[in-house]
């Protein structure tokens, strides 16, 4: 798949969003990632630090979107209640894999016995390993290797191995300094996909803003339905997207100007 470079000069996410939103707020759905694009990243995933007005910010931005704003992230749900609530947004856990709809009704990932096995096998390896952090998301498993950038190719490795053993039905999700084993039901384009079939976002041109590779996903399904694709990225990065903005603070600035 050719993938342009988005130039740091492209196509200024932050007027694209405004003429959008701002302008016809009746038009539009609004699927936001979290990681890299709502926060900052941080060292570890338990340090993410969600800023204390940013929920507040989001529930009037989609409240005056008709509730059309999905939180679609690689988090589970139950996180980002814990994380944005007390607002319970419509949302995409496990990349897709997990969904609340708008109207409550929540899809949980299937729990899968072998996966529990492997968990435990990935933990006494990692334990033996500084710096490479498992991170249990119940239904997948993430090891990061932010802090042991060397450790990389063991990582890969041992992922690789880990979904010979899952076998079919499950896949590698690459994402920053992270690799990621998930069910293959879904990914974010699906999610994205299923919610423009439903109330509120039925209708609707989607917007997606992402930062890394599992957005591309939302991207392409957006780019093919005339809607908008916003990356975040501070430097040239290959994406589908067709804008982008500099950083999650960036993004934080447009939603609380936009709810207001
Ligand atoms: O889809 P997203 O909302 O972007 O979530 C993707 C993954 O984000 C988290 O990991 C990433 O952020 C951490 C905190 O900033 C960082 O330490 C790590 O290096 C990044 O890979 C999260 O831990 C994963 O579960 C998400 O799938
Ligand atoms: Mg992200």
């Amino acid at each position: 798949m050719h993938q342009p470079a988005l130039h740091p000069d492209q196509d200024d996410g932050a007027a694209v969003l405004r003429s959008a939103l701002r302008d016809a707020p009746d038009e539009w759905a609004l699927f936001l990632d979290i990681d890299g694009t709502l926060v900052d990243i941080a060292e570890q995933p338990h340090d993410v630090r969600v800023a204390a007005s940013l929920p507040q910010d989001l529930a009037r931005l989609a409240d005056r979107l008709g509730g059309a704003l999905a939180l679609v992230t690689g988090r589970r749900v139950d996180w980002i209640d814990a994380h944005f609530g007390p607002h319970l947004f419509p949302a995409a856990g496990l990349h897709g894999v997990e969904r609340r709809r708008a109207s409550g009704e929540l899809d949980r990932a299937g729990l899968a016995p072998s996966l529990n096995a492997l968990r435990k096998d990935l933990g006494r390896r990692t334990a033996r390993m500084p710096g490479v952090l498992l991170e249990d998301k119940v239904a997948a498993v993430a090891l990061h290797y932010r802090q042991a950038p060397e450790r990389e190719p063991d990582v890969r490795a041992m992922m690789e191995m880990a979904l010979k053993v899952m076998g079919d039905g499950w896949v590698l999700q690459h994402g920053k300094m992270v690799v990621e084993l998930r069910p293959a039901s879904a990914n974010k384009g699906t999610a994205l996909e299923a919610f423009l079939t439903e109330p509120p976002f039925a209708g609707r041109r989607p917007v997606a803003i992402g930062d890394d590779v599992t957005d591309e996903e939302m991207f392409r399904v957006v780019n093919a339905c005339g809607g908008l694709s916003v990356r975040i990225c501070e430097t040239e990065a290959p994406t589908l997207a067709r804008a982008r903005l500099a950083s999650p603070q960036a993004l934080r600035d447009l939603v609380a100007e936009l709810g207001a």
